[in-house]
């Protein structure tokens, strides 16, 4: 077949191997490999996509005691999770003046804590503040001595430490979440599962951070922009008071659902953007990715009962562009290995670290099927991920699809 469709560059054999991931290393080979597929037969046409309103909890006001929490860098704190963001946000607080404890269930990172202040599994080559302790243990001493507590567990975990620390929680304790994900098991964002475990009252008054924030650039201190969300006004104020700092903005959002999918749908993106990255494929094809990205997650949020506005922000496309674009992202770095041809297998067991798009993967693409949205990009990582699917296919059955009005399923 002649056309444009034969022209079609597949970089598979073109990659520059000493191209690091994310950086723009010039013209990759101008090899083209022709014959891509006859376009598939034309979509159907869009579908109404139903609405769900489970996730939205209407607005809570005036619920905290005044006078509970000191402001301005005297809270008690404790982190659960001891990896990288759990370590730069306790760093952050501690730093600022609060007491913080950390909770990790590895002993080397408890002891090399304590006794250095390093995290020697997650950030060995930062000097922590000196008013950070941590712990082992999960008990009501420690949870009583607290007004905060801050999840930094990913996921697909988030939910049996969550049940393993609930005996000890109490109505007045601020709790905040900053784990962006899908739970494989039940479709589940974080807000849904606090509420699945905690219950109404206590769940829905959590605190969701997202936003673009790679913990290492936090604890450089370098200036950072996040979003705080909930359904507790006062709660979201409270959390924006308590983290705020010259170099750290806090700002309040609304829409708790908008941010989650935001948040955790970004990583599937860019496990997308990476494995075009690993595959040679540079500017254009990121700019696609990261833009068509934005609308399948727009398409998500909309379903999902989310206010579009919210993926204009900095848990939307200010996530997105950082995740999709820097291979400090675990996310990219999957993507980008994979597009260099390794396994998932491969790459999970020696990334060190949680990369939450591998899991998010499964759950949205299940989730569309749920909810009628259409998510190419989302069913493209799926088919690398888990249904062996060659990256090069995938590309290539995402740019033969019929040509489509750019804001299907968003603006009607
Ligand atoms: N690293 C970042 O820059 C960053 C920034 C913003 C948000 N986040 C989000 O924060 C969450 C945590 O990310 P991270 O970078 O700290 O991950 P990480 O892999 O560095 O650390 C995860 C931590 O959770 C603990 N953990 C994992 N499974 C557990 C379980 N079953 N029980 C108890 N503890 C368990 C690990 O021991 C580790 O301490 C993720 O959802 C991530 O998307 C990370
Ligand atoms: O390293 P990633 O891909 O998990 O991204 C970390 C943060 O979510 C960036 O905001």
């Amino acid at each position: 077949m002649g056309g444009i469709l034969d022209k079609m560059y597949v970089g598979a054999d073109t990659a520059q191997e000493s191209c690091p991931p994310g950086a723009d290393c010039g013209n990759p080979a101008d090899a083209k490999v022709p014959k891509s597929e006859t376009p598939s037969s034309p979509p159907d046409l869009p579908q109404p996509i139903p609405r769900t309103t489970a996730h939205i909890i209407p607005p809570i006001t005036d619920d905290l005691p005044r006078g509970g929490e000191p402001e301005g860098g005297d809270s008690k704190v404790v982190v659960f999770g001891a990896g990288n963001f759990g370590t730069c946000l306790a760093d952050h607080l501690a730093d600022i003046g609060n007491r913080v404890t950390i909770w990790a269930r590895d002993n080397a990172v408890v002891q090399s804590i304590n006794e250095n202040h390093r995290n020697l599994k997650y950030m060995k080559d930062v000097e922590l503040s000196s008013n950070i302790n941590a712990t082992l243990t999960i008990d009501a001493s420690l949870l009583l001595s607290v007004t905060v507590a801050i999840f930094s567990i990913p996921t697909q975990n988030m939910r049996s430490v969550l049940e393993h620390v609930k005996p000890f929680l109490r109505p007045d304790h601020l709790l905040i979440f900053v784990n962006k994900g899908i739970e494989i098991s039940t479709g589940l964002l974080p807000s849904d599962i606090a509420i699945d475990v905690l219950g109404m009252e206590m769940g829905a008054r959590a605190v969701f951070m997202s936003g673009p924030s790679f913990a290492i650039e936090i604890v450089k201190r370098q200036p950072t922009g996040v979003t705080v969300a909930s359904s507790s006004r006062a709660r979201a104020h409270r959390t924006q008071r308590l983290f705020h700092t010259p170099h750290f903005r806090v700002y309040d959002v609304p829409d708790v659902v908008g941010v989650e999918v935001a948040g955790a749908l970004k990583n599937v993106i860019a496990i997308a953007s990476g494995a075009c990255t690993g595959m040679g494929f540079q500017m254009n094809t990121r700019a696609a990715v990261i833009t068509r990205g934005l609308a399948e997650i727009a398409r998500f949020g909309v379903a999902m009962g989310a206010q579009p506005i919210t993926f204009a922000g900095l848990a939307g496309v200010g996530d997105l562009f950082l995740t999709c674009t820097s291979e400090k992202s675990r996310n990219f770095t999957v993507g980008y290995r994979m597009g260099k041809g390794e396994t998932l297998d491969e790459i999970t067991k020696t990334l060190g670290s949680v990369a939450e798009g591998v899991g998010t993967t499964e759950a949205a693409w299940e989730l569309a099927k749920k909810l009628d949205v259409d998510a190419p990009l989302c069913d493209a990582v799926h088919s690398v991920l888990y249904r062996g699917v060659k990256v090069e296919d995938a590309i290539r059955k995402l740019m033969g699809r019929e040509a489509a009005p750019e804001m299907r399923g968003i603006v009607e």
